[in-house]
Parts: structure tokens; sequence; C-alpha cells
């Protein structure tokens, strides 16, 4: 397992943000977003005491792609959950922002992405894409620049109109990050948004969520079971560990922030693939 000071020490990105827009080459500190520091939740049920987390530490930095890994049950989700204030630790300490996630949650500091689209069917997807806006007060004009904005990148210009069951499954979970990012927060959590797709069709929202993070500059957190998915979207993969769920390795990956779809097929890539096999073998050998 990596020791703390790994995980807690800050490093420079390679990137800095201006204007929204990610600019490559300039060397800036990083800025932690996401602290946890000794985070545990244990969940009590019925049939005993569940540790759904125990004495997590991560720092996420700006500009982070990071991604959680790890078999059924160690804990990825509800760690996420943690962050957005949907669960309370029971233990430790986590700051958003240099905020609680409860205050993070009302500032709107990030955008939730679920495993479903959770769309309302019966609401047009630039209609859904509003419903976070009309609730947080947005005027209708400054609306509907924003849901114009966040369908272009998303690549879903013209979609507005539809409603949910007019999209096939891919453009429905684009919509919903769509939905994610139109009140521009800095942060996206993201909850293993592709795990119900076509390999083909995830290949290409991996490819439009990589462009988007580069174009943006924002810190992103991101669940999966896939190992190449983990490897092709990230900064840093987090492999974590069942009873009780646990951080057991954090990789930095040395691939560039540009990734075409066939840097899968580098030395790199699959080298940085088997690391991550190892962990979850290692944190497997460790129950
Ligand atoms: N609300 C809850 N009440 C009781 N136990 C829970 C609750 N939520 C999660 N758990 C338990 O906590 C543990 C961690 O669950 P979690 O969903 O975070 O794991 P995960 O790594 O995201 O799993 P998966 O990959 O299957 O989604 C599991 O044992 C799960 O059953």
């Amino acid at each position: 397992m990596e020791g703390p000071d790994r995980t807690k020490a800050g490093y420079t990105v390679r990137h800095s943000c201006i204007g929204g827009l990610n600019l490559q080459g300039a060397e800036h500190p990083a800025q932690p977003v996401i602290q946890a520091q000794g985070v545990s939740l244990t969940f009590q049920t019925a049939d005993g005491p569940i540790h759904a987390l125990k004495d997590v530490d991560l720092t996420i930095n700006q500009g982070d792609f990071v991604s959680f890994i790890g078999p059924s049950g160690c804990g990825k989700t509800t760690f996420l959950r943690t962050i957005a204030a949907l669960e309370n630790a029971t233990g430790g300490r986590i700051s958003v922002n240099g905020q609680s996630p409860d205050q993070a949650r009302r500032s709107r500091a990030y955008g939730y992405v679920f495993q479903a689209p959770g769309l309302y069917p019966w609401r047009s997807i630039a209609g859904n894409i509003s419903l976070p806006l009309e609730i947080m007060g947005f005027d209708k004009a400054d609306r509907r620049q924003r849901i114009e904005r966040v369908l272009e990148l998303v690549d879903l210009a013209g979609f507005g109109g539809k409603y949910p069951w007019q999209l096939s499954g891919g453009m429905q979970q684009r919509a919903s990050i769509a939905r994610a990012l139109a009140f521009d927060a800095d942060i996206l959590l993201m909850d293993e948004p592709f795990g119900a797709l076509d390999e083909i069709v995830r290949d290409k929202l991996n490819e439009a969520l990589l462009d988007l993070w580069r174009k943006t500059g924002k810190t992103i957190g991101f669940v999966t079971h896939s190992i190449p998915e983990a490897v092709y979207l990230s900064t840093r993969i987090v492999v974590m560990s069942p009873r009780p769920g646990r951080i057991t390795k954090i990789i930095e990956s040395p691939l560039p922030r540009n990734r075409p779809l066939d840097i899968r097929d580098s030395a790199e890539f699959i080298a940085l693939a088997h690391e991550v096999r190892e962990g979850l073998r290692e944190g497997h050998g460790d129950d």
C-alpha cells in the first residue's frame, strides 16, 4: 500500500486554467480540492455493522481525474457519496473546496452523475437540464444559454427538444452529464456513468469525457469497474479493497493528458493496466 505521505503530498500539475480552458505546459503548485483524512463510515444493519470505509486518506488536486476501482462492496460509491454529502462519515474529515461536504453541496461545488441517466420522461432533454437551474433560480435567458452550451459540450447540439425515450442509452447518459455540467461546478463526481453501455458507445463517451475534461480543466472523481477505462481516463487511479472498504494503492499515471484511443495499444498503457490489475489482486489477497 502507498504510504499516506505520498497521498497527502502536493505535486505539480502540467496545466493551468484560464477562462475555463485548460492550457498545457505551465507549472503550477497543486491546489487541493477534495481532502479526506482518516475517513470511516460504518453502516449499522440488522446483520451487524458494515465497515464500508475505514481510514481513507486522499487528496484530490485541481484538474485531477481520479478513478476509483475495486471489487463490488469496497466502498467506491460510498466514498463518492460521502464527498457529495449524500452519506455522512462516521469518523475522520472531508473537505471540499475548504468547506464541509454539506456546505459544498449547498454552494453547488460539484455536479453528480449517477449510474443511470435518471432523466424525467415527461420533460424534454432541455427541460431535464433546465430543472436544477430552475431550482437554483437562474433566469430564463441564462438557462437557455447554459443549456445550449452544455448540449454542445456533450455533442448533443440540436437534441434539446427531444424526449429521453427518443435518445439512445449513450445519448441519455450524455444528457445526464450535460445536466451535471449546466451550473458550471468545478468538480464533477461520476458514479460508474458508463457501466451499462456497450463497448463501442463507452469508448466514444470515454473520448468525449476526456476531451471535455481537457477543455474545462474540471476536477473529476470517477467510479468504474473497468481497468482499461480507469487507465485511459485518469491522472491517478485509486485501488480499493473490501471488508473493510479501504484504499490499498494509489497509482499516478505517466500518460500524457492528450490521449487518443489507440494509446491503449501502447507499452505504457499496458504496463499501467498491469499495475492496476496487480494492485487489485494484492488487495484481494488481504481479505
Ligand atoms: N445504505 C446502506 N446501508 C447498509 N449498507 C450499505 C449501504 N450502502 C452501502 N452499504 C454497504 O457498504 C459496502 C460498500 O458499498 P458500496 O456500494 O460503496 O461499494 P461499491 O464498491 O461501490 O460496490 P459496487 O461496485 O457493487 O457498486 C457494501 O458492503 C454495501 O453493502
